[in-house]
């Protein structure tokens, strides 16, 4: 006989007594969660103990006894949503120390909950207690919680100031629609703005109601915090004029070049830049590319029609007017500018890419640079073949890649000729960038970011469905505040937290990307939002490592996982270990490599 299982049975039968409807299928008899037992209606059951209830909707009304729950010693969360529970918050909800999750929400609870309610909930990861009548302060000792990732205080009555909330893992804060006031602490001002709405005396970030000096600082917020709310306001608003002023200046160039630039380009009349044109009327299914790309030929001087720089020995080598009079299409326009393929009457078919930001280094140091790319090669990175230098953009050459990237096969149209990726080629895919990244990182040990850019759009994939890193290597040349805003690496916690990347941003990008590879789902579109994108990408990641790790988490497209479970879980780990938001606990990159290594196909 199980005894613990026989008190759990127990404990929940008190509990039933206390509440205000029936619950026919709890019965005395065969305990719940044991081999022998019926289904105990909202019970949730894991490894034979109680892990957690859940009566939602049911028109329980009354108040809440939690009292009886103290003796399920598995019990890790209850949620009592939707119902018409009214009176203050279960006093003995510390007493259930184990519990991860509580939702309280939409119920009639009311009163003020006590400064101490939450002390020693080390493990309570969320708690919601929205759309109750709650008055008062929020309570203290929500901020001594180290796991806390998600708290929903919206729509009550809170009142006083937003405790000074530090907590690295904290991902959502809701407290809208409440009566707070006074500043809102540094570290949620990177939270969506809506979090925070409904509060006509709340200031700084991320609201746009700036702080002033009459308003007290929130009693448990600290005037720290508020202060530097109003110096990240001030510095973003600075920053904006310059980006404002600069993109004026730059706009007046531009006008300036092409009324210099137009009437001296007689020679390729058909290789004119026609963007204008093209823009205007409808875009032709193909192009040439010097259609496609802007101002190419359009430059008057000589130097500006120059040739192609090819970077590795041994290629067919072509001119620049071929390939820019071979029939293109768009392939895609990206952070940086757009790709398309040319299919050169007699030559390769090739990708021209053009970066409009590419301003970071003098013609010199970017030639230097782009060879040193050239040098490279690895089976798991497409090789640059050439590339063309002008003063306001640049364009890279690459081979084409028929299958295209790994985002399309994970993402795309699932219509297309190629079946879902197993699991043999997924943890393929993934040992092959694992290689390309550890390449990046031996051959160039002075970089802080070797890859910078990696994500799943930039991994493409060969016939064999090896992978094929693309723009790697290109931060020395990138204009810095471009950078930032777009590239993956840069969305790390490390600098979006500190503004500091570091030679384990990578890392971090490629635990995305085994996540992504796993999951099959696409990183919350982080990848093509500003700086503020960050919040959504560090949510994903939290939100997956909540999940419970069961079959669902995995891409429901991932075939021939028989056998490989364990090898699966295994990659799952990895790809969590290198989304590690602390720098100095997160591993190397060759770390990476050798845990990815030792992985098979199918446990032995
Ligand atoms: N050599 C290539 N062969 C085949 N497809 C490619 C090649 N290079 C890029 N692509 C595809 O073309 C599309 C556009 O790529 P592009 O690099 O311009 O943008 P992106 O990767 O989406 O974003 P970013 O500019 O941030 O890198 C993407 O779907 C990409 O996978």
């Amino acid at each position: 006989v199980d005894s613990a299982g026989a008190e759990e049975g127990e404990a929940l039968l008190r509990f039933k007594a206390t509440l205000s409807i029936d619950l026919p299928s709890w019965i005395p008899g065969p305990a719940p969660c044991t081999l022998n037992s019926t289904t105990w209606e909202g019970v949730i059951c894991f490894n034979s103990r109680v892990w957690g209830i859940q009566l939602e909707n049911r028109s329980l009304s009354g108040t809440l006894n939690i009292r009886p729950l103290i003796p399920l010693p598995g019990l890790r969360t209850i949620s009592f949503m939707g119902n018409k529970l009214e009176g203050p918050l279960p006093p003995d909800l510390k007493h259930l120390g184990a519990l991860k999750a509580i939702y309280l929400s939409r119920n009639n609870f009311s009163g003020e909950i006590p400064a101490d309610a939450f002390v020693g909930m080390r493990s309570l990861k969320k708690l919601f207690l929205s759309n109750n009548g709650f008055v008062g302060p929020v309570p203290g000792s929500l901020v001594g919680l180290g796991k806390l990732l998600e708290l929903r205080l919206d729509h009550n009555k809170f009142a006083g100031g937003i405790p000074s909330f530090g907590q690295r893992r904290l991902t959502i804060v809701d407290v809208s629609f409440n009566r707070l006031e006074g500043p809102i602490p540094n570290r949620l001002s990177r939270m969506d703005p809506a979090l925070f709405q409904g509060n006509p005396k709340l200031c700084g970030a991320p609201l746009t109601v700036i702080c002033n000096n009459k308003i007290q600082p929130a009693k448990h917020g600290g005037s720290s915090g508020w202060r530097l709310s109003l110096i990240i306001i001030i510095a973003c608003i600075i920053f904006f004029l310059l980006v404002l002023l600069l993109l004026l200046a730059l706009r007046r160039r531009q006008k300036t070049s092409k009324v210099i630039g137009r009437p001296a380009t007689t020679e390729h009349a058909d290789e004119k830049l026609e963007l204008g044109a093209a823009s205007k009327h409808q875009q032709p299914a193909t192009a040439t590319t010097a259609r496609l790309v802007e101002g190419k030929t359009s430059g008057g001087r000589k130097s500006e029609c120059g040739r192609l720089a090819f970077v590795q020995e041994g290629r067919e080598r072509f001119e620049l007017h071929d390939m820019l009079r071979a029939s293109a299409e768009v392939l895609g326009s990206g952070n940086f500018g757009s790709s398309f393929k040319a299919v050169l009457s007699a030559g390769p078919t090739v990708v021209v890419k053009r970066f409009k930001e590419m301003n970071g280094v003098g013609r010199e140091d970017f030639n230097e640079h782009m060879r040193r790319i050239g040098r490279l090669s690895h089976p798991n990175l497409l090789p640059l073949i050439a590339y063309y230098y002008k003063r306001e953009d640049k364009l890279l050459v690459t081979e084409f890649i028929a299958n295209g990237s790994l985002a399309h096969m994970l993402h795309g149209n699932r219509g297309s000729t190629l079946p879902p990726l197993d699991w043999p080629t997924r943890l393929k895919i993934v040992k092959g960038v694992a290689r390309g990244l550890a390449y990046l990182y031996d051959e160039l040990p002075v970089l802080t970011l070797p890859h910078g850019h990696l994500k799943s759009s930039n991994v493409l994939l060969n016939d064999t469905l090896q992978p094929l890193l693309t723009d790697y290597a290109l931060v020395p040349v990138m204009n810095l505040a471009h950078a930032t805003q777009v590239m993956v690496a840069y969305k790390s916690p490390e600098v979006t937290q500190f503004g500091r990347p570091s030679k384990k941003s990578d890392v971090w990008s490629l635990g995305i990307l085994i996540l992504e590879i796993l999951t099959g789902k696409f990183p919350a579109n982080f990848l093509h939002k500003g700086s503020s994108g960050s919040t959504d990408l560090a949510t994903w990641v939290s939100l997956v490592m909540e999940e419970e790790w069961n079959s669902e988490v995995f891409d429901s497209d991932m075939r021939d996982t028989e056998n490989g479970q364990g090898e699966i879980q295994k990659l799952l780990k990895i790809g969590l270990d290198c989304c590690e938001e602390i720098v100095e606990n997160r591993m190397e990159m060759r770390e990476a490599l050798e845990r990815i290594e030792q992985l098979k196909e199918r446990e032995d």
